[in-house]
């Protein structure tokens, strides 16, 4: 199936995922358009991470479908797998390879020439301040890390849709911006990045458009103006997910 390819990077219709008796994810249907800087938001256990695994193919939907650039996942997914670069939650990296070696693994994996491998990895590595660390194991890499040579495995093949599960989690404040610079970069120049994020001002900075999912369902989804109104995304967020902090205190917590 390929549909409207011109247009959607990403098209996601009625994807769903239960876990037993619980719903993670609830028929859940996108449009994300080609050079779109895409922020997904949601509560602690709305289903984000359920939901990009499933849009790329690494969970499989009990009922939906995933597409990208009209190519379906499941259908088609040599194709559409070339396209996207994917960093998720949870530790998936082979631990007991170095730095430079995961790097040269994936890239020979997704098909490159060695010597592109080895210019792009040096590039990527010395980008994300990870030079000192390219021969030293994952295993005793720190979280932010592991966090940026996953980014950096992602990146590698120059895929024209990046899909990434709270890419600036743990990162520190410089590599961030570098992260930050690299993505505004790439969508600049027409590519697609999908993102998660708990950072409502990093999502207001860099997303065009957005979607708020609350307990597997999309609650709200559009330009970023379009979502948060006349006021701040948190406010927004806040509204639609029915949450506000509360004043609440601990009791054994004073002196
Ligand atoms: N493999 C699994 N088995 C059972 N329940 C699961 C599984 N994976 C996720 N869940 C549940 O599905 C819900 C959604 O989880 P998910 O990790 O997708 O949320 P999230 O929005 O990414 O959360 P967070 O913001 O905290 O990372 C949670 O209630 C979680 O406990």
């Amino acid at each position: 199936m390929r549909t409207n390819q011109a247009e959607e990077a990403f098209h996601l219709d009625g994807l769903t995922k239960h876990f037993g008796d619980f719903t993670a994810v609830d028929q859940v249907g996108l449009s994300i358009p080609v050079g779109s800087f895409f922020g997904l938001v949601g509560p602690n256990g709305a289903g984000k991470t359920t939901l990009l695994s499933m849009a790329v193919g690494l969970i499989r939907p009990d009922s939906g479908t995933s597409a990208v650039h009209g190519h379906d996942l499941w259908q088609a997914p040599k194709e559409a797998k070339a396209a996207l670069g994917v960093l998720l939650e949870g530790d998936m990296l082979p631990r007991r390879l170095t730095g430079a070696e995961l790097l040269t693994y994936v890239g020979l994996l997704r098909g490159m020439k060695s010597a592109e491998v080895a210019d792009r990895s040096a590039e990527v590595l010395r980008a994300l301040d990870l030079v000192s660390a390219a021969d030293v194991v994952v295993a005793d890499y720190s979280t932010g890390m592991r966090k940026k040579i996953a980014l950096a495995a992602a990146l590698l093949h120059g895929p024209s849709v990046l899909v990434l599960d709270e890419p600036f989690e743990a990162v520190d404040p410089v590599s961030a911006a570098t992260i930050r610079s690299i993505l505004t970069g790439y969508v600049a120049r027409g590519g697609t990045v999908v993102f998660s994020s708990h950072v409502m001002a990093l999502v207001e900075l860099l997303c065009d458009r957005v979607a708020v999912l609350d307990a597997g369902r999309v609650v709200a989804h559009g330009t970023l103006d379009e979502v948060r109104g006349g006021g701040s995304l948190e406010d927004a967020f806040a509204h639609l997910v029915g949450a506000q902090p509360t004043a609440e205190t601990l009791s054994w917590f004073r002196f």
